[in-house]
């Protein structure tokens, strides 16, 4: 008998109730999932694999990086979970890292330090992106690719152009991961009105960096009402909560353990999705065709293919429509420098 999934419901249950139903042994499918985690020895990438080797969904946790994927691979495949997983480093192992892959999700890249914006992060982390998905291009044509490398509003849409050079681009399958706006959300308005965080569902849209960050409290699950101080401060700080771990670690580093458990359920809701349960939704920045951005960050419904539909932004408060005009300049900024960096990154890779 296979007492995992028992084991780790009861582990988990201890440790987040919201976490339960990936333990749960009813949610572990007979056809386990692949999934590879690139920059896996980083800050984000370490966490993350641990969440992920718990999962009973998971058949096979590949991990890559340009370091210390070894160390990280031994020791994560002695937890007694069903995930194999296969450790894999330097560019000459990359390929064999994506073969085969369900989803390959992408923390690589250096993170903010005190002073500095996530469009700060382009230079280096535009190229670290570019090739990470090149080889995807070449290795897992099918796989859903989540992108959690910032500057997130440009590096999505470089990946997009690079796998249409491929020829293998679905729109579906490409998203990046904004799910720690909607977990902060949660957590920062379970505390303003003394609700349980595991209860609150709160969408956000637009972009992941300061501005084009928008939270929909108008439409927060359970309804809840909010003064205009209330607003302010509480939209305000989900912008800029990035900002505020980053200046708590002081030159460390930026999020990683909430980005670990945020990139964890994301996963986690793709492969249930694609696995067949019905009415998975999660907010993600994917390409998107109903307004004036080439990309936006909404809810979306994800089925067996990825993305099946965007749920669109609901009906917006006079509040959240202006939250929406201040973002526009700068979300239309960083996706005309994702296109400009991928033209000139094709051009030279020709
Ligand atoms: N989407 C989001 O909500 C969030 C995004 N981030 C972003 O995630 C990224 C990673 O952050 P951390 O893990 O804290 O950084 P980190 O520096 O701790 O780890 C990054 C890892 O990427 C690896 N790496 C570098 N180049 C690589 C390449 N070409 N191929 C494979 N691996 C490579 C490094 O060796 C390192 O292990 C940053 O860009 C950060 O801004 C961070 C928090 C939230
Ligand atoms: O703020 C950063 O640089 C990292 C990030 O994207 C976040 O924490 O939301």
């Amino acid at each position: 008998m296979n007492k995992t999934p028992i084991l780790l419901g009861s582990l988990i249950s201890r440790i987040s109730p919201n976490l339960i139903r990936y333990a749960s042994s009813s949610s572990a499918s007979s056809t386990g999932r692949k999934v590879a985690v690139l920059g896996a020895s980083g800050g984000i990438g370490q966490p993350l694999s641990l969440l992920l080797k718990l999962s009973p969904l998971i058949s096979d946790l590949s991990l890559y990086d340009i370091q210390h994927t070894k160390g990280v691979g031994a020791d994560l495949s002695h937890i007694e979970t069903r995930a194999k997983v296969k450790a894999y480093v330097g560019k000459e192992e990359l390929g064999n890292a994506l073969k085969g892959m369900d989803l390959v999700v992408i923390p690589a890249g250096v993170p903010r330090k005190p002073g500095m914006t996530r469009d700060d992060l382009f230079n280096t982390n535009a190229t670290i992106v570019a090739d990470l998905v090149s080889a995807c291009a070449k290795n897992c044509p099918r796989a859903i690719i989540a992108i959690i490398a910032n500057p997130v509003n440009s590096t999505v849409v470089i990946a997009a152009e690079i796998l249409k050079a491929n020829n293998v681009y679905d729109e579906k399958k490409v998203v990046g991961v904004t799910t720690l706006d909607v977990v902060r959300a949660a957590t920062f308005v379970a505390e303003a009105k003394g609700l349980d965080p595991t209860k609150v569902n709160v969408p956000v849209i637009g972009g992941h960096s300061g501005n084009t960050i928008i939270p929909l409290l108008s439409q927060v699950s359970p309804p809840v009402s909010f003064s205009q101080q209330e607003l302010d401060s509480l939209s305000t700080r989900i912008q800029n909560a990035g900002t505020e771990v980053v200046e708590a670690k002081a030159g460390t580093g930026s999020a990683t353990l909430s980005m670990a458990h945020a990139g964890a359920r994301f996963s986690f809701s793709v492969l249930e999705a694609l696995s067949g349960k019905q009415g998975v939704v999660e907010c993600g920045y994917i390409a998107s065709h109903d307004g004036e951005f080439s990309h936006f960050a909404t809810p979306l419904l994800f089925g067996r293919n990825g993305v099946e539909k965007s749920m669109g932004t609901g009906k917006l408060s006079d509040y959240e429509k202006k939250l929406l005009e201040k973002a526009k300049k700068e979300l239309n900024t960083n996706i005309q420098s994702g296109l400009t960096f991928a033209k000139q990154y094709l051009a030279k890779s020709k």
